[in-house]
């Protein structure tokens, strides 16, 4: 069925984040009396949103113990008042975004995104590089009950949308954006470049993987002019 609306992932889709997730990581690092980590081990630990982020950056530590519930509590506050400081000051668009969301509403397609971030710091984001009036719906990690990967965020953008996941299409960095579209019965493209915690793409059960939005604008096309013939 040809999709009637797209949705798409935050961090390692249309923006390259993770210079300020690492440096928020490292503030809350510092607090908690552990050395800094390389942004690309840190890169490993994002995906499932921003306690999974602050869990994964706590065990690795000298003696690999799991944090307790008060060194979680901590560690979360920390992170989240140096996130707010630095959310957006080193993020980028990636290459070929602002065209390809350009593309796919010239074609007549609704938007949303649907992010494991915290709202606190989405419609900030997309604010500050000018992408907020290309969305109809953003759904993010504390907007459900629960995160990507579980199917429920992008239901919830879909109806928002007035659409269903029949209908819609996802663009997505990882295996948690995958899997989400796969239990929603999404179609789901991957983009190479991401985060995806550290694994290969060309792993995950995807129906394609574009090099970019604008790219993921094009593979669209194509298929409608398939099925349409
Ligand atoms: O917050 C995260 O862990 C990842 O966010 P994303 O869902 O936009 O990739
Ligand atoms: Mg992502």
């Amino acid at each position: 069925m040809a999709p009637n609306a797209v949705l798409f992932d935050l961090d390692g889709t249309l923006m390259d984040t993770l210079p300020d997730l690492a440096d928020a990581t490292n503030a809350m690092r510092a607090d908690m009396g552990l050395r800094a980590l390389p942004q690309d081990l840190i890169g490993t630990y994002v995906g499932k949103g921003t306690p999974v982020l602050v869990q994964r950056a706590l065990a690795n530590n000298p003696s690999g113990t799991v944090p307790g519930e008060d060194a979680f509590k901590q560690g979360l506050a920390s992170f989240l008042d140096h996130y707010q400081r630095l959310n957006g000051r080193r993020a980028q668009l990636y290459p070929g975004v602002r065209e390809g969301l350009a593309a796919f509403r010239e074609a007549g397609l609704k938007l949303a995104v649907v992010t494991n971030k915290p709202t606190a710091f989405t419609p900030p984001l997309l604010a500050q590089f000018g992408l907020s009036e290309y969305f109809g719906a953003i759904v993010c990690g504390d907007t459900c009950e629960c995160k990507k990967p579980d199917p429920l965020p992008l239901q919830h953008a879909c109806s928002l949308l007035g659409t269903t996941p029949a209908h819609a299409l996802f663009v997505g960095d990882s295996v948690n954006d995958v899997q989400a579209a796969r239990a929603a019965g999404m179609p789901v493209l991957a983009v190479p470049y991401g985060y995806n915690e550290g694994k290969d793409v060309r792993n995950l059960e995807v129906d394609d993987i574009v090099a970019s939005i604008a790219d993921a604008a094009k593979w669209l096309a194509r298929q409608s002019q398939i099925s349409r013939q």
